[in-house]
């Protein structure tokens, strides 16, 4: 692995992905450090979904490159290509649970559908995860329905490291959270990074998150990655979008970090 895939998890690079005539991620370039929070902000429909879905190989591409953890994400078939899908875990925006599954079920899914393994395997390594992410064992059994929005995210992250990702995409994880459960739910996420050594790829509009758990923000406008770096730098970016976003009416709560 050359020092680049050693020092990246994820590399983007002259990324072109649309739909008809329509053009969403235009020549986009964006690399994401090993270990870091990364926030991903821009306008709603501006494509912060559609990178991320084309990341993880639910999107086709038009041209570009992207390597995963060292691995180009288009090479290789079948085991290959499931040993690149088995770095990461995602969290999509609806928490996305099987509503027939418990909580506990739903976190064994992908071990049962990824391994090997026995059953009582399978239940010691969710209950683990459930217990890692601050689900109590009184609600192991319960099902989304039975579950509050926190819970529900915190069950959906449970599955997403299921299988011990390195890296874990996370789809507006705060959104629909009372500021209370999302500040625990940004604390989780800053501890996971640092016990696990996660990289996170988070897309978010919820300014306290990115400037309380990111290590670095990237602003998409116009198919591209305008600005990139500590909330700081981004503060002082001079690209109209990115002013006019963290410059805006609802950017007052917002102070640069002192680190
Ligand atoms: N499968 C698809 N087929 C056609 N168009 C799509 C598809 N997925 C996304 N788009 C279009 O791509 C554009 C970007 O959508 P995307 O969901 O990435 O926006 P976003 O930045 O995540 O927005 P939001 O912040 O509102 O969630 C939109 O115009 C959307 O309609």
């Amino acid at each position: 692995m050359d020092a680049l895939a050693q020092l990246y998890a994820i590399r983007v690079a002259d990324l072109v992905v649309g739909f008809g005539r329509q053009t969403v991620l235009n020549h986009l370039s964006l690399d994401v450090r090993r270990g870091e929070i990364l926030g991903l902000v821009g306008a709603s429909g501006g494509g912060k979904s559609v990178l991320m879905r084309t990341i993880i190989g639910l999107i086709p591409k038009q041209s570009g490159h992207i390597e995963v953890m060292g691995h180009d994400t288009e090479r290789g078939f079948g085991r290959a290509r499931a040993a690149v899908a088995a770095t990461w875990g995602i969290l999509f925006q609806q928490g996305a649970l099987f509503s027939s599954l418990t909580a506990r079920q739903n976190v064994q899914f992908p071990l049962r559908e990824m391994l090997d393994m026995s059953e009582k395997l399978q239940d010691e390594i969710a209950t683990a995860k459930l217990e890692m992410v601050g689900i109590a064992p009184d609600d192991w059994d319960k099902y989304p329905s039975q579950l509050s929005g926190g819970m529900t995210k915190r069950v959906a992250l449970a599955r997403a490291l299921a299988l011990d990702p390195s890296i874990v995409f996370l789809d507006e994880p705060t959104s629909g959270l009372d500021p209370i459960a999302a500040g625990d739910f940004d604390q989780l996420i800053k501890t996971l990074q640092t016990t696990l050594g996660l990289t996170v790829f988070m897309v978010t509009h919820d300014l306290a998150s990115l400037n309380v758990v990111c290590d670095r923000v990237a602003a998409l406008a116009d198919g591209k990655i305008v600005a990139v770096g500590p909330m700081r730098e981004l503060l002082q970016s001079e690209h109209p979008w990115v002013r006019a976003y963290f410059h805006g009416k609802r950017s007052a709560m917002l102070q640069p970090r002192q680190d």
